[in-house]
């Protein structure tokens, strides 16, 4: 008897979710099913049969399938919600709350159904109430549904600050704090590069500017493609999420999580600094923030709420 595979369950099979699948499986974080709705055309089974064809290709040691029926999910020990629609040039994220709820709602019962006691990332779109709706349908404890969008954010930031300094990636470290949209807050203060803090290596007026590509970071490639959203970095930012509770790293990582008085807030779901690990949300860290920062982080607390009155 050999030991149990850990098996991740990726809903959605568009941009997102295969990408998603195919860094998952490169990673040999787990075997990947991937779901879809039905589909005449089946995509869904035909982009993990060749997902599942590239295995041998670069060695990797994970089975991939493709589904439209959640009994393949079942038991899963991680389950990463992609499904619902993008939004395209000239929409905000906000413009997707109605049909993407919907969806939440049914794809939570299934997930719920087969997988009682798995840990959910939710991705799709407005994240931070579709995270909350996924909690509330759900009926899991708080630190087993996580939404996805710090990891992402931080990243732009860092990608930006790398370009500006001409410097590696890997040694600037930010910090994104707050809903994901377009006042979330990028805390200078907490970032740096190889150790030196921001400050003292970029003008503050640049740094605005930094900050203001990173808020409208997922719209900039919205205008780019023309006809869907990001997947490459948000699939990448999933990855690392999945990886930290997967292995039980205990990774601080921004992560969107559900707060009971911390940073002063109630009942939201909301982009903090956390500690990622084997039981999903371990910790959530409060930091000290100056009054600026603190009335941009309500600001954009505020913008999750307005969000979440239209669910209620
Ligand atoms: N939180 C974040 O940082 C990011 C969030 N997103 C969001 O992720 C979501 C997915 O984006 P993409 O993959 O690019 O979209 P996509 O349109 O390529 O794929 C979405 C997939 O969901 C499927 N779907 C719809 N209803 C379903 C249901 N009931 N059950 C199972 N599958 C269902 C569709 O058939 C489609 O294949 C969007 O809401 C997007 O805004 C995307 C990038 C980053
Ligand atoms: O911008 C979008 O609609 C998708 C997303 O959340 C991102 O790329 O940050």
């Amino acid at each position: 008897m050999g030991l149990k595979r850990t098996k991740i369950s990726v809903i959605g099979s568009g941009f997102t979710g295969a990408t998603t699948a195919l860094m998952l499986a490169q990673k040999e974080l787990g075997d990947v099913v991937l779901v879809d709705i039905p589909d005449m055309k089946n995509p869904t089974k035909g982009k993990a049969l060749d997902m599942a064809e590239a295995a041998p290709v670069q060695g990797f040691d994970a089975r991939v399938i493709g589904t439209d029926d959640y009994k393949d999910t079942k038991d899963s020990d991680l389950v990463i919600i992609t499904a619902g629609i993008a939004r395209k040039p000239g929409m905000s994220r906000d413009d997707l709350v109605n049909t993407n709820a919907k969806i939440m709602k049914s794809v939570t019962q299934e997930v719920v159904h087969f997988s009682p006691n798995t840990t959910i990332i939710v991705l799709t779109n407005p994240v931070d109430a579709m995270t909350y709706t996924v909690f509330k349908e759900s009926g899991f404890p708080k630190e087993r549904v996580i939404g996805q969008s710090g990891v992402l954010d931080t990243a732009r930031f860092c990608t930006f600050v790398a370009e500006e300094l001409n410097v590696s990636v890997k040694d600037v470290k930010g910090f994104v704090l707050g809903g994901h949209g377009d006042d979330m807050v990028p805390l200078i203060r907490y970032s740096n590069a190889g150790g030196v803090p921001l400050e003292k290596l970029i003008a503050k007026e640049r740094l605005a500017e930094i900050v203001a590509r990173t808020r409208t970071g997922g719209g900039e490639i919205v205008n780019l493609l023309g006809n869907g959203s990001a997947y490459y970095a948000p699939a990448a930012s999933l990855t690392v999420m999945a990886e930290a509770i997967i292995k039980d790293q205990r990774r601080i990582i921004p992560a969107i999580a559900y707060l009971e008085g911390e940073y002063g807030y109630q009942d939201i779901y909301l982009g903090v600094p956390t500690i990622l690990g084997g039981n999903g949300i371990e910790e959530i860290i409060e930091l000290d923030l100056t009054e600026e920062e603190s009335a941009a982080l309500d600001k954009s607390a505020n913008s999750v709420k307005n969000v979440l009155k239209v669910l209620s």
